[in-house]
């Protein structure tokens, strides 16, 4: 399937996993951060990606590549993971220094989640280039609130002035309404590599819908 990358983030269960596979999608992520409503042990995501990779076998759909969320994670929670993984999703104050060397130790490459409020932090983005592999622009959680995973848009907008070299998604309350918007509002940019979205395919916190999630694809990629 053409059109930008999609990825659905916080996956619990392997028939969600596979629905959004089975439509289209280009990365799963799963939540190793344990405040999380989407919260999955590393045997549970494993169990969940046998399942997942069964069932690609059996239909003949593409795997996509697995991510693991993690917030200022030590290497022992890393390291606990990594055998599952293409990539590492780094939400806190993960510095470029420390995204390299686990990306090099690991041999994992790293998504950084980089909070946006206003354009100095799309300036400041910048600092990452060379040392994570993708760039995850979302919007600046509330005082006290989860690093991610709140459904909160930023402008867009903001975007443009966005000119490093290091591909980027574009996240943060995305629904199967908005999503389109979203990827027009890329212009075709040559760095920009597709959207990702937990929320917005769920009809409360850590519960996924099949359904939303067929339609949050189509649209992205349509
Ligand atoms: O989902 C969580 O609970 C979470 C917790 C801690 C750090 C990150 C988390 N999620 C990140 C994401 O799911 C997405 O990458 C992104 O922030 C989009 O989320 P949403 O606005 O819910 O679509």
């Amino acid at each position: 399937m053409s059109g930008p990358n999609v990825k659905i983030c916080g996956l619990k269960d392997a028939d969600h996993a596979i629905a959004a596979a089975r439509a289209g999608a280009d990365y799963l992520g799963f939540v190793f951060f344990r405040k999380s409503p989407r919260f999955v042990t590393p045997e549970a995501a494993g169990e969940i990606i046998l399942d997942l990779k069964q069932a690609a076998f059996d239909e003949g759909f593409n795997m996509p590549r697995i991510v693991g969320l993690f917030v200022d994670a030590g290497e022992k929670e890393l390291s606990e993971a990594a055998p599952l993984l293409t990539h590492f999703q780094f939400h806190g104050h993960e510095s470029p220094e420390r995204c390299r060397e686990l990306g090099e130790e690991f041999g994992i490459e790293v998504i950084k989640a980089i909070p946006v409020t206003d354009a100095s932090d799309i300036a400041e983005a910048k600092g990452y280039e060379g040392a994570a592999d993708i760039l995850l622009f979302d919007a600046k959680p509330p005082p006290g609130a989860r690093p991610g995973g709140n459904g909160a848009t930023f402008d867009w907008a903001l975007l443009n002035a966005y000119d490093a070299e290091t591909p980027y998604l574009v996240a943060g309350g995305l629904t199967p309404d908005n999503v389109a918007d979203a990827v027009k509002g890329q212009g075709g940019r040559e760095s920009f590599l597709g959207v990702d979205v937990s929320s917005g395919v769920e009809t409360a916190p850590g519960k996924k819908d099949a359904d939303l999630i067929k339609a949050f694809i189509s649209a992205a990629k349509s």
